[in-house]
């Protein structure tokens, strides 16, 4: 019997390949130094067998999201080209994260809107009506949910060799990043270790040389249960963060490099938004606010969204209802983040878990 085997483009449910219903671990590491246990290793070991049990945990959750991830990426390196909108590729990349994580309701879906950032901008922006070209650097950055568990990962795809010097730069920051984080370690400390590798690149274009800079107002963060900032962010340079990185949290390590300043600014219309978790109940006047919160809260939750999945939900003229949700703090606004015109920035995300026994880097596959 042939073996059922994944489609290009992707389409093919995840329950179908892995009958068993368990999905694969991702790269485990060691942790540094094990004697940094506050538990006996014995315990730990129990620890394990409590959330490792059986299948249905928290841990194959988001195994079988990175799974999704890892074969919608593999065909969507080969799919996009110079000449494509940007969004034909967001809806190959939504298509097939939906069609392979068998989205269903608050259950599995997508994670949050797919990020499509053109060269000087690094961050949630997904511009419409624009055309891949050979020169530009565009950062892919797009989550998988199952339960809740959301699996945030990104890469830079470039089409020429002209920035492979700062990609390679951004990649080994966020190896390091991943390589160094681990239970008790502070996020100052780590964020000086994902500082160090970035500077020590440099990209040569024409006669200039330009130093590699870590973007110094982004950041990794933590990740929790149907809520994509958890609260703990991994700056790029160093910083007095005592803040410890603590067993079983889950984070997003994402490092960014850029040739320009080394800054973001919030540039250009927004697209990204999410509930805030901790939403004050005010009052709304606006009565278009009450229904868009209530379609909010039905279609995401506290899971990011954008317009296009608005209007996927078959919302509409939805504008001063969404500028007043984020004008009472209901909504957060996520909008692109920009370094100057002109310059080049690279991104690489993995998503991590800091397990009692073993860090493990649930994002990882044979591309980065
Ligand atoms: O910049 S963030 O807002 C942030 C970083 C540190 C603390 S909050 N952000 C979280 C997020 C916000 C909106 C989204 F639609 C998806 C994610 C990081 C990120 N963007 C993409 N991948 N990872
Ligand atoms: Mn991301
Ligand atoms: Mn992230």
């Amino acid at each position: 019997k042939k073996k059922l085997e994944q489609t290009d483009p992707p389409r093919v449910g995840l329950s179908k390949l892995f009958p068993s219903g368990i999905y694969p671990e991702g790269e485990l590491q060691p942790y540094k130094d094990d004697n940094t246990y506050r538990i006996t290793s014995e315990e730990a070991r129990y620890k394990e067998k409590l959330a490792n049990e059986d299948p249905e945990t928290t841990y194959n959750d988001i195994r079988r999201a990175a799974e999704v991830h890892r074969q919608v990426r593999e065909r969507a390196r080969k799919f996009i080209r110079p000449g494509l909108t940007m969004t034909e590729i967001a809806e190959f990349i939504e298509d097939g994260t939906r069609a392979l994580v068998e989205e269903n309701g608050f259950e599995s879906g997508v994670g949050f809107p797919t990020g499509l950032s053109l060269n000087h901008c690094a961050a949630h922006y997904t511009p419409k009506l624009v055309i891949l070209s050979q020169g530009d650097v565009l950062k892919v950055d797009f989550g998988v949910h199952v339960n809740g568990r959301i699996l945030d990962s990104a890469f830079t795809l470039t089409f020429d060799h002209t920035y492979d010097k700062l990609v390679e730069a951004v990649k080994a920051a966020t190896d390091t990043g991943v390589r160094e984080a681990g239970i008790d370690v502070r996020l100052g400390e780590l964020a000086g270790a994902i500082q160090e590798t970035m500077e020590s690149y440099e990209v040569e274009i024409g006669s200039q040389v330009l130093p590699v800079k870590p973007i110094e107002n982004l950041s990794g963060h933590s990740i929790n249960k149907y809520q994509i900032h958890g609260g703990k962010s991994v700056m790029l340079v160093k910083n007095s963060d005592q803040t410890k990185m603590e067993e079983g949290d889950y984070f997003a390590i994402e490092t960014f490099g850029s040739t320009g300043r080394g800054r973001i600014v919030e540039s250009g219309e927004c697209s990204h938004y999410a509930r805030r978790v901790d939403a004050p109940h005010v009052p709304l006047r606006l009565t278009s606010a009450k229904t868009l919160l209530k379609s909010i809260n039905k279609n995401f939750g506290t899971l990011p969204f954008c317009r296009r999945y608005l209007d996927r939900a078959g919302e509409s003229k939805y504008l001063l209802a969404l500028n007043h949700l984020v004008s009472q703090g209901i909504v957060q606004d996520y909008p692109p983040l920009c370094d100057q015109r002109g310059s080049m920035t690279a991104q690489f995300e993995h998503t991590i878990l800091l397990r009692p026994t073993v860090k493990e880097v649930i994002s990882r596959g044979d591309d980065y």
